[in-house]
């Protein structure tokens, strides 16, 4: 059944460290066609029954068999912001503001590291490439244009 607000999709900005940030885990899409060799944030769509953050777990694991240590969220400014839904029980804790996304969908984002800084990257078949770039070559990369107005919230909340 369709739902009455665009479904949540979850990522993360991974950093290589939380407290000190240099570079940033940038992944490019192996699908759809249009978009193959696209950057985006490691992540994916909030399935019924998942908070939005086990689902972000959920999504690292099965992309990049990476597990993460959380850090802030990155909340939209207000002028782009789409709101929470109504509280309802298939998608529990979806209670703050999203970015718009590709496709009619919502994200949100959270700050993370890599709970192991010295476990090899492992990227499965979402993505063509994975690697770590230092932030300031970050936003010379081919993003999807929905995450533009992200990556330069990121910079803001950065160099705060
Ligand atoms: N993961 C991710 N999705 C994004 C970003 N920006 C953006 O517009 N999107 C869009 C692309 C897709 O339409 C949607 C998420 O799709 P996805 O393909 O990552 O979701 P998924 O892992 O659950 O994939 P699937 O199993 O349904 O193929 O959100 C981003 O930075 N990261």
């Amino acid at each position: 059944m369709a739902l009455p607000y665009p479904r949540l999709v979850v990522s993360a900005a991974i950093l290589d460290s939380l407290e000190h940030p240099t570079a940033m885990l940038c992944a490019a899409r192996s699908y759809p066609a249009e978009h193959a060799g696209q950057y985006e944030l490691p992540g994916g769509k909030v399935d019924p029954g998942e908070t939005p953050e086990g689902a972000l777990v959920r999504e690292l694991d099965e992309e990049l068999s990476l597990a993460i240590r959380p850090g802030a969220e990155l909340r939209p400014p207000e002028h782009l912001a789409i709101g929470a839904p109504e509280p309802d029980p298939t998608f529990p804790r979806d209670t703050a503001p999203a970015w718009p996304a590709m496709h009619g969908y919502r994200m949100r984002v959270w700050l993370a590291e890599p709970a192991d800084p010295h476990r090899a990257l492992r990227p499965g078949s979402a993505h063509e490439s994975v690697r770590w770039v230092p932030l300031d070559e970050v936003e010379v990369l081919d993003w999807l244009p929905a995450d533009l107005p992200i990556l330069t919230g990121l910079r803001a909340l950065l160099s705060r």
